[in-house]
């Protein structure tokens, strides 16, 4: 059987890679791209043509469906639309992988009450990439025993949102295992607003932009004396493609949403 994916975002950094890697898998294809222009015209090597020779561009859910009977939405857009894409997708008996980061806990809370009283496999993952996965569970590890923590997060300065979807995940996955606590002085005062970057749970996220990176994560996890630093680099975008595929197979053989790569690892 061939798995059919629609892809929201293919013109994007993460769409063209992964229409690159799923192009290259015998037993996948993406039979619709979900944009919000090019209605009735073509995608094909990332360029928009209006003849029939690439994938067909759909800038509606209900005219896509009229069309094409995906298995699998794969959804790398922006924080804006992704909640919509999503739950279209769910509501359509499409199971959604999802890499766009930007969701709150609480949409992702609503998205997952949706699909499992669907039965709709799904997941979404604030990171493709294996490596980081592992960075997040040793960090959550960690953190039982060493509970004073700062997260660092660097991303290309074309990123859109803050913190990253990794970030948040983190700061969740070490939520699930350490006390909410204040961090530091009580009497701790900004001088410049944000000096101290995000706060939850007593827990601070900085968010770094900058040209020529591309996704980067430190984790510092401090006590009295001691440092432990965990630390994960992307250098490019193909090292979240076996994760993309991983995703979109273990979809088609669940019945809930899952919210974490974490979760299909083991
Ligand atoms: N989970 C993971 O491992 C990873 C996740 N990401 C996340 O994936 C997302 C995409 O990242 P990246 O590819 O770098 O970003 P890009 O900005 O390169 O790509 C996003 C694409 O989505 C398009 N888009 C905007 N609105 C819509 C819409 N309504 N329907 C369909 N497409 C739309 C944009 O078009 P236009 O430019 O014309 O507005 C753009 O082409 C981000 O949220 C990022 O954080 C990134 C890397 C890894
Ligand atoms: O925008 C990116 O590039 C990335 N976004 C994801 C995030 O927000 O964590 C994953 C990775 O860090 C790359």
């Amino acid at each position: 059987m061939t798995i059919k994916i629609v892809l929201a975002g293919a013109r994007g950094r993460m769409g063209s890679a992964a229409i690159e890697a799923i192009n290259k898998i015998e037993d996948m294809e993406i039979v619709a791209a979900l944009d919000y222009k090019n209605d009735g015209l073509f995608l094909h090597e990332n360029k928009v043509h209006d003849t029939e020779i690439g994938i067909p561009i759909f800038t509606s859910f209900d005219r896509l469906i009229k069309h094409v009977q995906p298995d699998v939405l794969l959804d790398l857009t922006t924080p804006d639309v992704v909640y919509e894409n999503m739950y279209n997708a769910i509501k359509n008996g499409i199971r959604p992988v999802v890499g766009t980061s930007g969701l709150s806990f609480d949409e992702i809370e609503k998205l997952t009450e949706f699909a499992n009283e669907k039965e709709i496999g799904g997941i979404i993952a604030p990171n493709f990439s294996i490596g980081a996965v592992l960075m997040m569970k040793f960090s959550a590890m960690a953190a039982r025993y060493l509970g004073d923590i700062e997260i660092i997060e660097s991303h290309h300065n074309q990123k859109v949102d803050a913190p990253s979807g990794t970030a948040m995940k983190t700061a969740e996955m070490i939520m699930n295992v350490r006390e909410a606590h204040i961090q530091g002085h009580e009497e701790e005062k900004e001088h410049v607003k944000g000096a101290r970057g995000a706060d939850i749970e007593g827990m601070k996220i900085h968010s770094i932009r900058l040209p020529g990176l591309l996704a980067h994560q430190e984790v510092l996890l401090g006590a009295e004396g001691e440092l432990l630093t965990l630390r994960h680099d992307s250098f490019n975008r193909s090292c979240f493609m076996p994760g993309v595929l991983m995703a979109i197979r273990n979809v088609l053989v669940r019945k809930d949403l899952v919210y974490g790569l974490e979760n299909i690892l083991d």
